[in-house]
């Protein structure tokens, strides 16, 4: 994706995920894309979400008053949609104003990145009722239903794991190289692309 193309839907829910991706949008704008928010339902957490969609506002980010009921609608306007709707803590099933907002963007045709746990998705478990994205961008750890990811590319961000903390939970973290805060993961797909086409040709 270039910042020619840089359209972006950011989608954030109500919960430290939604938190993510107001942060994740923010970031978007300052490296020059053109991010979109869609924050329906404001945090019931702290008053951090609060201040966060505030330094949105205050980049002059759009703000989706509603979602497009057509998933062609958000193909024809965008060009990567982030799932910061539900992280860890989704019980599902989807309630409220985010089922058909999952029901939707499970229609899209643009690549789908999601934030530490595919929304719809339980932090151990995959769901086909989720969203089954391209990208998933694990946060600190990747959670155990990241096992059954089947998207193309998957990166661990969040390098602000305490040794101790890694030991304890035996985490086994991958390293970051030099000083990069993210790190590509393997994926099922990735290492299936990389075995040698064994058809002899
Ligand atoms: N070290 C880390 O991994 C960190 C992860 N972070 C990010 O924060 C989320 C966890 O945030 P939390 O607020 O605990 O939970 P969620 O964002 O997943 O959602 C909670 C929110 O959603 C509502 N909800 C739950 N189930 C449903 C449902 N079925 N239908 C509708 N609404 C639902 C619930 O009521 C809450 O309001 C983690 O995934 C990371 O992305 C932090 O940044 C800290 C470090």
């Amino acid at each position: 994706m270039t910042r020619d193309n840089g359209a972006i839907l950011v989608c954030c829910g109500p919960g430290y995920n939604g938190g993510v991706g107001l942060v994740c949008a923010r970031h978007l704008k300052l490296f020059g894309y053109r991010p979109t928010v869609f924050y329906p339902v404001k945090s019931n957490m702290a008053s951090i979400c609060d201040s966060l969609s505030r330094q949105c506002e205050s980049l002059d980010l759009p703000f989706l008053s509603y979602f497009p009921s057509e998933s062609h609608l958000i193909q024809d306007s965008y060009n990567l949609v982030v799932d910061a709707l539900f992280g860890f803590r989704f019980k599902p099933p989807v309630k409220d104003t985010f089922a058909s907002v999952i029901e939707t963007l499970k229609k899209v045709e643009i690549p789908i990145c999601s934030v530490d746990v595919p929304s719809g998705w339980g932090a151990e478990s995959a769901s086909p009722d989720g969203l089954q994205p391209e990208l998933l961008i694990s946060i600190a750890a990747p959670k155990r239903c990241a096992k059954l990811f089947q998207g193309k590319f998957h990166y661990l961000g969040g390098r602000f794991v305490p040794r101790t903390l890694e030991q304890k939970f035996d985490l086994k973290l991958p390293p970051y190289p030099g000083t990069d805060c993210v790190v590509e993961l393997k994926t099922q797909k990735s290492t299936e692309d990389e075995k040698p086409d064994d058809t002899g040709e």
